[in-house]
């Protein structure tokens, strides 16, 4: 296929990107230690406080925080994305570890409730046209809420005649009534039909062969057939496979290949060639690792949590991560870990440096990105000390940062894989183990222990 039109940035916009993370890098190696730990320290109270402020905006006057608020075109034509602002917090506050009180929680159903459309579906508000792309936000925020009352809020009925409707006689889904087809279509629909236990083989007829048609020669996934390969959409593209047992049909080393050169010298990832880097992108493409390393076999023939020993393969196999049980001779009295101080320097690239022979099961295997320099990114790049992430140095802070720079974050920790149950190593985690957020499911995006919780209530019921 003919290589697609390709947006760049000026040599000067890279420049400035670049200016401004050397600098703050800088600042890192000439401040005293003790400032150095502080650049480095998740500031997990002021982002629960940044956070929790947002939802209290939930009533009439939540509109305000409706219009054009995160960085993404896809976004840009919800104007109205309440049920996204809702999952962009909710799933942040899980990542921390916290919880909403039951007034906000309740607040949080009632709203959601009358987001969900009569005849199936969530629109972006009250009344809205359900979207495939809000119905994912809302269904997925109200799996990271818990709870029966939550659980059992979602219309499962309704739910699967609207997915039918969106269903495209091609095999791929529309985002709406009339709406234009593409890879997050798919991605959102059986996302949402697999974690509520309605996915069928007539959801799941042809997905398959669209989403490979996207597939360019890059070796990442676009939006629609002929455009240009994005973070974004290869997660999506990638895990939508992974969801209907499919993704061997892709060409997972041009994936790879192609996900591998996207992260930059400045440590993060950028969406696409020649773009700049961006906070959201430590998941969309960090997203990408964590399912290539938990899904599939493909990394050198490693052995991973799918062909360990005949392992259970399927999309529910993750286990909850235990409790930290750092071993003392890892753990030092401060409780820092023992690999800290190589970490904050940056020179560990410990992630780079795993070797795994390809029979030794309980080998630990680290990521095939830089996971040290990503979280570095993440911590002092995109964090705003006073509460919330962003996209970079100069932009300000927004839900949507928050909530994937965080989930990027999680994924960094939990990346290097001991043993699926075990806690990450702090050789892992840069700066102090406080940092450890909560594990996730890569494939939905959401905690761990609240996907377990939401599958078991979905299979009982
Ligand atoms: C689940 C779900 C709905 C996923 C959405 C995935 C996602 C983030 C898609 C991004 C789409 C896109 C082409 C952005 C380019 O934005 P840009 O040109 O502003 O950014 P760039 O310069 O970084 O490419
Ligand atoms: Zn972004």
């Amino acid at each position: 296929m003919e290589p697609a039109l390709r947006e760049t940035v000026t040599q000067r916009e890279q420049s400035m990107v670049l200016n401004d993370v050397n600098m703050l890098y800088h600042i890192y190696a000439t401040v005293p230690p003790k400032t150095q730990r502080l650049m480095l320290e998740l500031q997990r109270d002021n982002h629960v406080e940044y956070l929790l402020r947002g939802l209290q905006h939930l009533g009439p006057s939540f509109c305000s925080l409706d219009a054009k608020i995160c960085c993404k075109p896809f976004f840009w034509h919800i104007t109205l994305c309440r049920p996204w602002i809702c999952y962009w917090i909710l799933h942040s506050i899980a990542l921390l570890g916290e919880s909403v009180d039951a007034t906000l929680e309740d607040k949080t159903i009632d709203f959601l409730s009358c987001c969900q459309d009569p005849d199936g579906g969530y629109g972006g508000g009250p009344g809205q046209m359900p979207h495939l792309a809000t119905t994912y936000a809302a269904v997925n925020a109200l799996i990271s809420l818990g709870g029966d009352r939550s659980l059992t809020s979602i219309n499962r009925d309704k739910m699967y005649m609207f997915l039918k409707r969106m269903k495209d006689p091609s095999g791929a889904f529309r985002m709406h009534d009339a709406g234009e087809i593409d890879v997050r279509a798919c991605y959102t629909a059986v996302s949402v039909a697999r974690i509520l236990n309605i996915l069928d083989d007539e959801l799941v007829h042809n997905i398959g062969n669209y989403i490979l048609s996207c597939q360019t020669y890059e070796g990442g996934i676009s939006g629609e057939p002929g455009s240009e390969a994005h973070g974004g959409y290869t997660f999506c593209g990638l895990a939508a496979m992974i969801l209907i047992n499919e993704a061997d049909r892709l060409d997972l080393p041009a994936l790879i290949d192609w996900v591998v050169f996207r992260q930059g010298v400045e440590g993060g990832f950028q969406g696409r060639t020649n773009k700049l880097v961006d906070g959201c992108y430590s998941f969309w493409q960090g997203g990408i690792f964590a399912l290539l390393q938990r899904f599939h076999s493909i990394i050198g023939e490693r052995p991973t949590l799918v062909d360990a020993g005949g392992a259970d393969c399927s999309i529910d196999s993750i286990q909850t991560t235990a409790e930290s049980d750092l071993s003392e001779d890892e753990e030092s009295s401060d409780g820092t870990s023992s690999q800290d101080d190589e970490a904050c320097h940056f020179q560990h690239g410990g992630s780079q440096e795993a070797s795994c022979s390809v029979n030794d099961k309980s080998a630990e295997m680290g990521p095939l990105y830089h996971s040290i320099a990503l979280q570095r990114y993440i911590l002092i790049c995109s964090q705003d000390p006073g509460g919330g992430l962003k996209d970079k140095p100069r932009k300000p802070k927004d839900y949507y940062h928050t909530c994937y720079c965080l989930s990027g974050l999680s994924v960094c920790q939990h990346s290097w894989l001991k043993d699926e149950d075990s806690s990450p190593l702090p050789r892992a985690v840069l700066g102090p183990y406080s940092n450890v957020l909560e594990p996730i499911h890569p494939v939905f995006n959401i905690v761990l222990d609240r996907y377990q919780e939401a599958h078991e209530f979905f299979t009982r019921s």
